[in-house]
């Protein structure tokens, strides 16, 4: 019997791409191409090998390449895409959508020439839209094509709530709805330490405090960085889902996905809880919502709207 193994292409060596390779890698969830544009060829080559000469310390065994022909990326299981712009202090994730959106429709029709099965994953922002424009332009079904939203945005929650309350962030558990803009919607009332309810461990206006830190989370680390936007946690989101997709795991996870009537939604793609594994997003999980948390998703998904039409 021959074993095969996985393949999975990063598109984009830049900050997010170069980590996640390395994750995904330290992991050995598969063999990596990492593609960049023909003037990064050099510097994606070094990263790449860099890497895969951290594998003998590290115990990987994974081939890592780095190239800027996707020929190399052929029959890849999962595609994730990184490839764009990333904003800067004073910018807004929405500002990046023309220049986005035709990174994403250049590097699609790339991906599907040669992997016309595969799995995209797309972490480039503004995501909900940039993530609808690779659907359109894949022609892959929709259960195939996912944006990286949700894991990160609650990862972030998860942060803040184990610093609150001194507790290991294992413990911690966080749902969040919505695009990935400063109106996402954190459920407060799907989120536990141990198993109890949040709102029973921390007063209300605190709770409020740790919600919007969460929302503006991006913001954050990208007024800290000062020259680019968060990579280590995003990177980690992407492999979470990558492997939940690669080892088949049935995760319940927050994905961004295509809406056809779910949440009361249709021909949008918008954060809500899913279920990964071979097929890609397996099931979008519907729960029943206050009047309040669906006037704030709604509110959530207008904002995406208002970017999907300047979509050219
Ligand atoms: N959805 C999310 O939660 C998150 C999204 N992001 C987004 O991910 C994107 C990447 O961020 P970083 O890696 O920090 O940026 P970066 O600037 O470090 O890397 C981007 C890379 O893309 C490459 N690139 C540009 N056009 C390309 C093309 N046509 N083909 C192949 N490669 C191309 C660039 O040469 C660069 O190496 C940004 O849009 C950022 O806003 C970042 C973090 C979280
Ligand atoms: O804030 C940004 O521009 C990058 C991003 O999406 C995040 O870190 O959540």
């Amino acid at each position: 019997m021959t074993l095969k193994r996985n393949k999975i292409s990063v598109i984009g060596g830049g900050f997010t791409g170069a980590t996640t390779a390395f994750l995904l890698a330290q992991k050995e969830l598969g063999d990596i191409v990492l593609v960049d544009i023909p003037q990064a060829e050099n510097p994606t080559k070094g990263k790449a090998l860099d890497m895969a000469e951290a594998g003998p310390v590290q115990g990987f065994d994974a081939s890592i390449i780095g190239t800027s022909n996707y020929e190399d990326t052929k029959d890849s299981d999962v595609v994730i895409i990184t490839a764009g712009i990333a904003r800067k202090p004073g910018m807004s994730r929405d500002d990046l959508v023309q220049t986005n959106q035709k990174v994403m429709k250049s590097v699609t029709s790339e991906i599907v020439k040669y992997s016309p099965n595969t799995i995209i994953i797309v972490l480039t922002n503004p995501v909900d839209a940039m993530t609808y424009t690779v659907y359109k332009e894949s022609g892959l079904p929709k259960e195939r094509v996912i944006g990286q939203s949700g894991v990160l945005d609650t990862a972030r929650f998860r942060t803040f709530v184990a610093q609150e309350l001194n507790l290991s962030v294992k413990d911690v558990t966080g749902f969040v709805l919505g695009g990935h803009g400063d109106d996402m919607v954190p459920l407060v009332r799907y989120s536990y330490a141990g198993g109890i309810p949040l709102e029973k461990l921390i007063d209300a206006a605190r709770l409020e405090e740790i919600v919007d830190r969460t929302r503006k989370g991006g913001a954050e680390i990208v007024n800290l960085l000062g020259n680019g936007s968060a990579y280590y946690a995003p990177a980690a989101a992407l492999v979470e889902m990558a492997e939940a997709i690669l080892k088949d795991q049935k995760r319940v996870l927050p994905s961004i996905a295509y809406l056809e009537g779910e949440y009361g939604m249709d021909g949008i793609y918008l954060g809500v809880p899913t279920v990964l594994g071979a097929g890609g997003i397996e099931k979008i999980i519907e729960l029943d919502l206050t009047e309040e948390e669906k006037e704030l998703l709604s509110k959530s998904a207008d904002s995406v709207k208002a970017v999907m039409n300047v979509l050219a």
